[in-house]
């Protein structure tokens, strides 16, 4: 299984944002989206799970562009930065059922494995307690955790994630990377964009980079994150050691007064 951009561009508010990407992601990988603010990263992810048509370049899944949404529901899971979780008033593990419509008829009763399904996901991220509550009344994290389990509920062979760390405490943001590679150890392919290099570094298999729309490098953390790279893109002086990754300040230097 894979899911690949092939010369994509986007062209969003009378401009391109991702332009001339080719990215695949494939079975049992991690791989990372990495780049500035306004880079196009969630643009690039919500091209490929298709809530956004490119201007030119095709999407594809399993090297075929013509997946109904029905296949692609069943194959890929994404979660997003805005899940709107909390836009109703349903419990957390009605959100998280959420993610078995597409394995079931309409009106259909869960099933003893949809129900499994959604036990398992909820256990990976840690909101078993949380089941019955309402989701307007969670915290950042819990939220971003839910959006997570449904994610997972899914049972996808593509996982998708949009800053899945981004609310999370240290503790949350591990659970979620460990649960993320275990998955990819089991042959899903995944795809999340990371601001946090340090994760990056740690937990992607390959990191992609991304700089005004056009894609720099992709490839294994050290060979693609060199310091030419983080200085010139990131605006970082940086090194990837065996240890991970080093901030040592800004590039190029601040000047300070005085
Ligand atoms: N609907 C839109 N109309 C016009 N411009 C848009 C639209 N959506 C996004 N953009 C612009 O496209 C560019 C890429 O946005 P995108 O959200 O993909 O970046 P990003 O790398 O995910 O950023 P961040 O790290 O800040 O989340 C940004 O300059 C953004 O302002």
């Amino acid at each position: 299984m894979s899911a690949e951009l092939v010369g994509v561009r986007v062209e969003l508010g009378g401009r391109a944002v991702v332009d001339g990407v080719d990215l695949a992601v494939r079975a049992g990988e991690v791989l990372g989206v990495v780049g500035p603010n306004g880079s196009g990263k969630t643009t690039l992810l919500r091209t490929l799970y298709r809530a956004i048509t490119p201007t030119a370049g095709a999407v594809l899944v399993d090297g075929r562009a013509d997946v109904s949404r029905r296949d692609l529901a069943r194959t890929l899971a994404a979660a997003v930065q805005d899940p709107g979780v909390t836009s109703a008033a349903l419990r957390v593990v009605d959100v998280v059922e959420q993610g078995r419509y597409s394995h079931r008829r309409a009106l259909e009763p869960l099933r003893p494995e949809d129900r499994a399904a959604v036990e398992a996901a909820m256990a990976a991220v840690g909101i078993t307690a949380l089941a019955g509550r309402d989701v307007r009344t969670l915290s950042g994290g819990e939220a971003q955790r839910v959006s997570i389990a449904r994610a997972l509920a899914q049972q996808p062979r593509v996982l998708v994630l949009d800053e899945p760390t981004n609310h999370l405490d240290l503790k949350h943001q591990l659970t979620v990377l460990q649960t993320v590679r275990a998955l990819a150890d089991a042959g899903v392919a995944v795809l999340l964009t990371l601001h946090d290099l340090h994760l990056a570094v740690r937990h992607c298999d390959r990191i992609a980079v991304l700089d005004r729309g056009r894609l720099v490098d992709v490839g294994p953390p050290a060979a693609v994150l060199t310091a030419d790279v983080l200085a010139g893109v990131f605006g970082v002086r940086a090194v990837v050691t065996d240890r991970g990754l080093d901030v040592l300040g800004l590039s190029p230097p601040v000047a300070v007064d005085g």
